[in-house]
């Protein structure tokens, strides 16, 4: 299967520039996620991907050649959209096997009579529909085959869309935000559905979210966007653990990492930092309510706590008036009010720098 490279893509619209330069290598058979905030050019780079849309400047090589010039049927990618996108006039079944139908039967043998008259377009017909039935069946939709979108549930009719970009065994599947019209509950089980069906094809996934916790449980790789550049490419743990920015760093994680001035720490907290540090980062599960040793103590005072079933979000304030969230078990006694010493254990703090870059510590 071949890999893409996407290089010094520019793509304009009008004066505002989308993407500016932009550089990706997609590995063979990868989920790659582009993740970013709304706006930051991530449906841009997939459209221009799948051909729908053309760069100012750049190239676009799978296998080492261009695919510039090939129109979105020749690229032999599949579409998933947040909007479905299925023919509302078909059935279930012949939303599902229509792009079998157009690639494997002229027009003339898409005609009604033509079907029922020849024994070759009948066998043929058959075959496709086999092979749509196969394809709902592992997507647990077959028993809806003779209904109309408009009498599915929003997670039936991603499931179509699923069967339907899935039927035509693409070499490229393109996922421009597939589930963000859904419940969290069906999210959630067709997340699932989604990373199976990668195991199971085997071949490249790109897909788009804004949506950090979608983007850190499916993906090998996520691409972490903003103003039509990349900030960083990589795992998801090491993002997590070894963002390369603050911006980074505040994109991956839920509730978001808590960066703190220097100053609001000890003293030998300060001596110990690397020599640029200005600034500290801290998980909202990092903080200690006990000392332990080594660790570096700060005040703060209690503003609301949330329950969250076994754990509790706390939000509290420094003294130098900063705000942070910490997660504590739901047995910890928190409340609106207490101003308890919390402890951050220095080995699990990052470090940035004024430019907001990380420091090693
Ligand atoms: N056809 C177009 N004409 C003009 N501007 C466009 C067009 N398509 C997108 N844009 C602009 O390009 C920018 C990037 O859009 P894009 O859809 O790629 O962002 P995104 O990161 O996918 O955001 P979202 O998550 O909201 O879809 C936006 O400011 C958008 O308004």
């Amino acid at each position: 299967m071949p890999h893409i490279d996407i290089r010094g893509i520019t793509k304009r619209y009008g004066d505002a520039t989308i993407l500016d330069g932009l550089d990706l290598h997609i590995r063979d058979g990868e989920f790659l996620t582009l993740l970013g905030a709304s706006g930051c050019g991530k449906s841009t780079l997939l459209r221009l991907l799948a051909g729908l849309e053309l760069p100012e400047s750049g190239d676009i090589r799978r296998n080492r050649q261009s695919i510039l010039a090939q129109t979105p049927s020749e690229r032999d990618c599949a579409m998933v959209f947040q909007s479905y996108a299925l023919y509302p006039h078909m059935t279930v079944g012949a939303n599902i096997c229509t792009p079998l139908l157009m690639r494997q039967l002229s027009f003339w043998q898409r005609l009604p009579l033509v079907r029922h008259a020849s024994p070759a377009v009948r066998r043929a017909r058959a075959e496709i529909e086999q092979s749509g039935r196969k394809v709902a069946q592992a997507l647990g939709i077959d028993h809806l085959w003779e209904r109309k979108p408009s009498q599915l549930s929003g997670g039936q009719r991603q499931r179509v869309a699923l069967a339907r970009a899935m039927v035509r065994k693409p070499s490229l599947f393109l996922f421009d935000e597939p589930l963000s019209n859904l419940d969290a509950n069906l999210r959630q089980s067709l997340r699932g559905d989604i990373r199976a069906l990668h195991r199971q094809l085997g071949v490249t996934f790109v897909y788009v979210t804004h949506d950090q916790h979608e983007a850190m449980s499916m993906s090998d790789r996520v691409a972490v966007m903003k103003n039509g550049q990349i900030l960083q490419l990589d795992t998801p743990e090491a993002l997590f653990q070894r963002p390369v920015s603050k911006e980074v760093a505040s994109f991956v994680g839920s509730p978001q990492i808590n960066i703190l001035s220097l100053q609001s720490l000890p003293e030998d907290a300060g001596q110990a930092a690397p020599a640029a540090a200005v600034e500290v980062g801290v998980r909202p599960h990092q903080f200690l309510w006990q000392a332990a040793s080594n660790t570096w103590p700060v005040k703060v005072r209690v503003q609301s706590v949330e329950y969250a079933g076994s754990e509790k979000i706390v939000a509290a304030r420094t003294a130098n008036q900063e705000h942070i969230t910490v997660m504590a078990d739901a047995t910890q006694p928190a409340r609106e009010g207490d101003a308890p010493t919390l402890y951050i254990h220095p080995a699990q703090a990052m470090f940035f720098d004024a430019q907001g870059r990380r420091v090693e510590a």
